[in-house]
């Protein structure tokens, strides 16, 4: 269970049940969500990600059932469908769709416009600070950069004060530049405002980032529904595979050292050092990613390494991985780390299930 999965919250629920029938494809999912905090939808190509969020925006007549919290916006077996102008959601395409005649002030006042005053809960002015785009109210769509543009759109779509937030690959369309420059204030969204997203994509580095639930997919169903730091590193699931592979650990900091600009920062597997210049809260909890390929083993402690991070952890599994690699499964006092390492050192080492070894970490980074 993570933080966002406490127990008081869990009466906030998303379901979701869908059928549909493509030529080719076939959907097939019944989904229990989080009704709070970012949920990814993440698979391959093809697999029905948006389909799933259209069906959920009433844009795809699917069969079945769909309730947001206490609110139904379609129950098949009751007759009940809800037109999707009804139905209260804010929805963000790869491309921001903003109307080219109109002012960044004028688009946004058109998605609140949407929502009767009574229901607003997210005033213009709150949507455009989260979105950091007050410099850009009197522009035209058309001299934004695409980052801005997304960001626009964004905040068009939360001054809806929508029930639900449906977000469809935001950050596909844009360069890697661009990316780093919006994905900060999806980070603060769902800080921020009490709206669920469902989120799809199909970047790793996007969903560790942002998400705390996920939903795996593959060809029309439902592979895996969980919190993302269990899912991440599951070894039957395709995410623990490939060069993205890496585990989530969520850790508290502890202190912070200006002159060495490094944080230390304490988590259930033991105590981590972070270098970096920014200063956090005392206590602050983050959430770290390891990259698997960044983990090497050995049977003794390191003397004299210049390593900062070492945890003891028990070998869970050890699975096959490409050519002349092992992927091993690690329990540092509950918590899971990755490690891909050399079938030769794998071999040398003579690693098997239920050793204990030592864990070396060469790179953290940090997602929040
Ligand atoms: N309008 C349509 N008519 C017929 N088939 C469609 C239509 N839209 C999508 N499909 C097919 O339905 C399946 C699911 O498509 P969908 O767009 O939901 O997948 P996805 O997981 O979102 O993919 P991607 O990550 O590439 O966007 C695919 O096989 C696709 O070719």
């Amino acid at each position: 269970m993570n933080s966002h999965d406490t127990p008081a919250s869990n009466e906030r629920r998303l379901r979701a049940r869908f059928q549909l029938a493509r030529a080719n494809f076939g959907l097939d999912v019944d989904l229990d969500l989080p009704g709070h905090g970012v949920t990814a939808l993440f698979g391959p190509s093809g697999c029905g990600k948006t389909t799933c969020l259209r069906a959920m925006a009433g844009l795809e007549r699917a069969q079945g059932s769909m309730r947001v919290n206490d609110e139904a916006w379609q129950d098949d077996a009751r007759g009940l469908w809800m037109p999707t102008h009804k139905r209260r959601l804010g929805y963000v395409f790869q491309e921001a769709s903003l109307f080219p005649h109109l002012s960044v002030r004028q688009n946004i006042e058109y998605g609140m416009r949407r929502t009767p005053a009574p229901e607003r809960k997210v005033a213009l002015e709150q949507a455009v600070e989260l979105l950091g785009i007050a410099a850009l109210m009197d522009r035209r769509p058309d001299t934004l950069s695409g980052g801005e543009r997304q960001r626009v759109a964004i905040a068009r779509a939360l001054a809806a004060s929508p029930q639900l937030l449906l977000m469809d690959e935001p950050l596909a369309a844009l360069d890697a530049q661009r990316k780093l420059e919006v994905l900060p204030y999806l980070d603060r969204l769902h800080r921020s405002l009490d709206i669920p997203v469902i989120y799809v994509s199909h970047s790793p580095d996007e969903v560790a980032r942002l998400a705390t639930h996920m939903v795996l997919m593959d060809a029309g169903r439902v592979i895996a529904n969980g919190a993302t730091q269990s899912l991440m590193s599951r070894l039957d699931l395709p995410l623990a595979h490939g060069d993205t592979a890496s585990a989530l650990i969520r850790a508290a900091v502890l202190s912070h050292d200006p002159a060495d600009q490094l944080l230390t920062l304490e988590s259930a597997a033991g105590l981590l050092h972070l270098p970096t210049a920014r200063p956090h809260a005392i206590g602050e909890t983050l959430t770290l990613r390891v990259m698997a390929r960044e983990v090497s083993l050995s049977r003794a402690p390191l003397q004299d390494s210049s390593v900062l991070n070492s945890l003891t952890a028990r070998i869970s599994a050890i699975t096959p991985e490409g050519p002349g690699q092992v992927l091993v499964s690690l329990d540092a006092s509950g918590v899971t780390l990755l490690a891909r390492i050399t079938s030769r050192s794998c071999r040398q080492l003579a690693l098997a299930v239920g050793d204990t070894v030592h864990a070396h970490i060469k790179a953290v980074l940090l997602l929040d």
